[in-house]
């Protein structure tokens, strides 16, 4: 990898909340193009991780949370768009919300349809499932449309085949790509690096093509 093209960069920081870190003493890159899975077991410091890379690049980096925070009585399409609610004036944003414009409806509907969200395009948030829920924060997070995907267990409430579309899909769609994942097979398939922490430190970081199942069922075992 070239200089040039490293995008994400700590020097032994501490990074935490306050003056506690989660991770202590970190040294780290992430460079354009890599699609990294964080692993690790719960609590080991990767949504904290993935908080400080967002800060570092805040305006190229689409976010999805690990908890969907939909408007209940909007529908599917109106919380989709809120994704680009920065990007359009207030007046544009109104007019949105009280008659649905052209361009974001014909750009909504193509995601929503590939998001298997395309009969539930009008439908309140507050009456989809679950599942259904994660994959309009997914979409809300794609229609950000930014360089730089970051998602926090992103497909987790998805069954094994919709997970691996929905992770092929935002892969095609963004260069960089970086996901807390708890899926080791997810990890293998969609990623092309992979870093696994525990208790805050960086215990493996490598090349997805070095690695299989077995390698990465430690970062999962009590030490
Ligand atoms: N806002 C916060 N303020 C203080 N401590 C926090 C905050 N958020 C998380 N922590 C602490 O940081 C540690 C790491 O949490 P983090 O959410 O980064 O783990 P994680 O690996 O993403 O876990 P999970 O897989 O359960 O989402 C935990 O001990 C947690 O209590």
């Amino acid at each position: 990898m070239n200089a040039d093209s490293c995008l994400f960069q700590f020097h032994r920081q501490n990074l935490g909340y306050g003056a506690s870190p989660v991770l202590p003493d970190l040294t780290l890159k992430i460079y354009q193009g890599e699609r990294v899975a964080l692993l690790g077991e719960s609590g080991t410091g990767k949504s904290t991780l993935l908080r400080h890379l967002r800060e570092l690049r805040p305006k190229e980096v689409a976010w999805c949370p690990q908890n969907p925070s939909l408007v209940p009585v909007l529908s599917t399409f109106h919380n989709i768009y809120m994704g680009r609610l920065a990007h359009y004036s207030v007046w544009y944003n109104l007019a949105n919300l009280v008659r649905p414009q052209a361009k974001p409806k014909a750009e909504i509907g193509e995601l929503a349809d590939n998001l298997g969200l395309g009969s539930q395009l009008w439908q309140s948030a507050e009456r989809l499932s679950g599942g259904q829920q994660s994959r309009v924060n997914l979409g809300r997070a794609l229609y950000q449309n930014r360089p730089i995907f970051m998602g926090d267990e992103p497909v987790s409430a998805l069954d094994e085949r919709q997970a691996d579309a929905l992770l092929q899909l935002l892969c095609v769609r963004h260069k960089t790509v970086v996901l807390a994942l708890h899926n080791i097979e997810q990890a293998l398939t969609h990623c092309t690096r992979i870093i696994g922490l525990r208790a805050g430190r960086v215990v493996l970081d490598a090349p997805t093509h070095t690695l299989n199942a077995a390698d990465l069922s430690g970062l999962y075992q009590v030490a």
